[in-house]
């Protein structure tokens, strides 16, 4: 395949669109958890990136809320050695921590020891942050949600006045089905407005996925064929090469639909299909999606298949490397019917989309990492080239790709250089990371600065989420009868044999992994 690069530069400017940004307002950040491992490796690297970037307020404080037995000095020292982890992964070297920033902004963090079970945690924090704006960060596990928001609720924290706001910020995962999701949002609105709460996923913290609606809405060209007579199917992959690692406890009363399709595959799908909004204000936006997701039928069982992995390798010949299957795992059923992949067939019954199918796939131990969105034209109209068996013309894909890789490639057909008409596939690919310097960004930077500043748009609102629950629920009342087929996969390939089944049905199939 010819591979035509368009990646001059040349007199395109990078023109900034949208808000402008702006000094956060002061406030306290109150981590509940902090002590855990999501503050260390992922909260306190992008809190410190914020800073860099000049994006947080002089009167900005931290107050970690955790049991462990711990003093503010001995906490900053945990920060510290994360923080020159991070900083060394981004491939320079320890000693290009900026020590100002980093100082400056660790005086300012304090540990408040304490249960999130005791009104007493509560009382403390009341003292410490009266009066002033506070955002409470839940780091912490989803079976404590509903009571720490109680006991904001309860003791005053959650209330807002006219000078000062209250926001709370959650963590995935958000129920573990429809009716647990209903119960945990009615729960929470008990205690707040829905404007107060911050749901993440953090698939919206990544710009690729931000960009999905640059690259529709600010385009001229895509959007007139973002449709049902232009489009034939799309494909939504998020493949990872990791096992369960060590979240066997977690994962394996969790498995891979719960997991990765309600929350970040709906994020991705609803991006793709939404309508334009009349705005980037946050409700604006969210309305459409929340609408082209009432628009999916709930997910069919025949369009549904579970994998898990089971033994296998990675690589060839002496370099290969054995893996073990998921029942190996630690703190994993030795008989576990949890899968580790899931493929699924959707539709949209919409005037843009219907009839389109949308499959969706994600998986553990697969060939490659790589999440990206691959749009599948209809073939053109071939009679000119009618010596050209259809197979032999190049299909006309779109790929967006969110991880690793991020960017944008088109494939289409083109003459091949010589004296006779023959047809050639070529790829134009534009690559993010050779057109714009990258940021340092562990995706959270985004996600935090907005929910500071009090801009909605990349959160969770209520109804999506109840809206991703209940597309999957047949899927997920089937593994409650216990009826739910499970197939088998080797780890290190492409996932299982029945996925790329249900494809050949209509005589499709998957891009390949590799
Ligand atoms: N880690 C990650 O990469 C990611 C995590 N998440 C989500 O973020 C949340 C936090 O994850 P993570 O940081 O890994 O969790 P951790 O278990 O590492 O952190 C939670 C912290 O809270 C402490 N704690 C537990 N119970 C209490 C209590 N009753 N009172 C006071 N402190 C308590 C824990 O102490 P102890 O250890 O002693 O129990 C621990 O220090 C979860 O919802 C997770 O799903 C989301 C994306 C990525
Ligand atoms: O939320 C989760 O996401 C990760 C995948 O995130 P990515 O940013 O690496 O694509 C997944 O590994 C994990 O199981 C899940 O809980």
């Amino acid at each position: 395949m010819v591979e035509v690069l368009a990646s001059a530069r040349s007199s395109l400017a990078n023109h900034e669109v949208g808000r402008g940004l702006q000094v956060a307002p002061p406030g306290t950040l109150v981590i509940f958890g902090g002590g855990g491992d999501l503050t260390k490796r992922l909260l306190m690297p992008a809190i410190y990136n914020l800073d860099c970037a000049g994006l947080l307020n002089e009167d900005f404080s931290i107050i970690v809320v955790d049991w462990a037995e711990m003093t503010s000095e001995g906490l900053i020292s945990q920060f510290r050695e994360a923080i020159d982890d991070f900083v060394n992964k981004r491939g320079t070297s320890a000693t290009l921590l900026r020590h100002d920033i980093w100082n400056r902004l660790t005086q300012n963090i304090s540990y408040l020891r304490g249960s999130f079970e005791e009104e007493s945690t509560y009382d403390e924090l009341n003292a410490r942050i009266e009066g002033r704006n506070a955002v409470f960060y839940m780091a912490v596990a989803a079976r404590f949600f509903g009571s720490i928001v109680d006991f904001l609720g309860s003791s005053g924290l959650a209330h807002e006045s006219e000078d000062v706001y209250r926001r709370v910020i959650i963590e995935k995962p958000f129920g573990s089905d429809l009716e647990s999701a209903k119960a945990l949002n009615a729960r929470m609105l008990r205690s707040l407005d829905e404007t107060q709460i911050y749901r993440i996923d953090h698939y919206l913290g990544k710009e690729t996925v931000q960009n999905i609606m640059a690259l529709r809405f600010s385009n001229g060209f895509f959007e007139p064929l973002w449709n049902r007579q232009n489009i034939d199917h799309v494909q939504i992959t998020a493949a990872e090469t990791v096992g369960v690692e060590k979240r066997g406890r977690f994962y394996e009363g969790t498995g891979a639909i719960r997991d990765m399709v309600p929350n970040h595959l709906m994020q991705l799908l609803s991006m793709t299909a939404m309508e334009a909004p009349t705005s980037f204000e946050a409700n604006a936006v969210r309305d459409e999606k929340a609408k082209v997701l009432s628009a999916i039928q709930p997910v069919k069982l025949d369009d549904v298949v579970r994998g898990q992995y089971v033994s296998g390798s990675f690589g060839i010949g002496d370099e290969a490397e054995a893996l073990r299957g998921y029942r190996e795992e630690p703190d994993i059923a030795l008989g576990s019917q949890t899968e580790t992949y899931v493929a699924m067939k959707l539709g949209i019954d919409n005037w843009r989309w219907a009839g389109v199918p949308f499959y969706l796939r994600t998986g553990k131990r697969l060939r490659r990492r790589k999440t990206e969105i691959a749009i599948h034209f209809k073939q053109a109209p071939y009679a000119l080239f009618r010596d050209t068996p259809v197979e032999q013309l190049t299909p006309n894909i779109m790929v967006l790709h969110i991880q690793p890789t991020e960017g944008v490639t088109m494939q289409f057909s083109a003459k091949v250089p010589g004296p006779a008409v023959r047809l050639g596939g070529v790829r134009m690919k534009f690559d993010y990371s050779e057109w714009f310097s990258d940021g340092p960004s562990t995706g959270y930077e985004t996600l935090i600065y907005d929910c500071l500043i009090g801009d909605q748009t990349l959160f969770q609102r209520a109804d999506t989420i109840e809206g991703g629950w209940r597309i999957v629920q047949p899927a997920l009342d089937r593994l409650a009868a216990e009826h739910s087929p499970l197939c088998f996969y080797p780890a290190g390939l492409d996932g299982p044999r029945e996925a790329d089944e249900l494809l050949a049905r209509t005589k499709r199939h998957w891009l390949p992994l590799s």
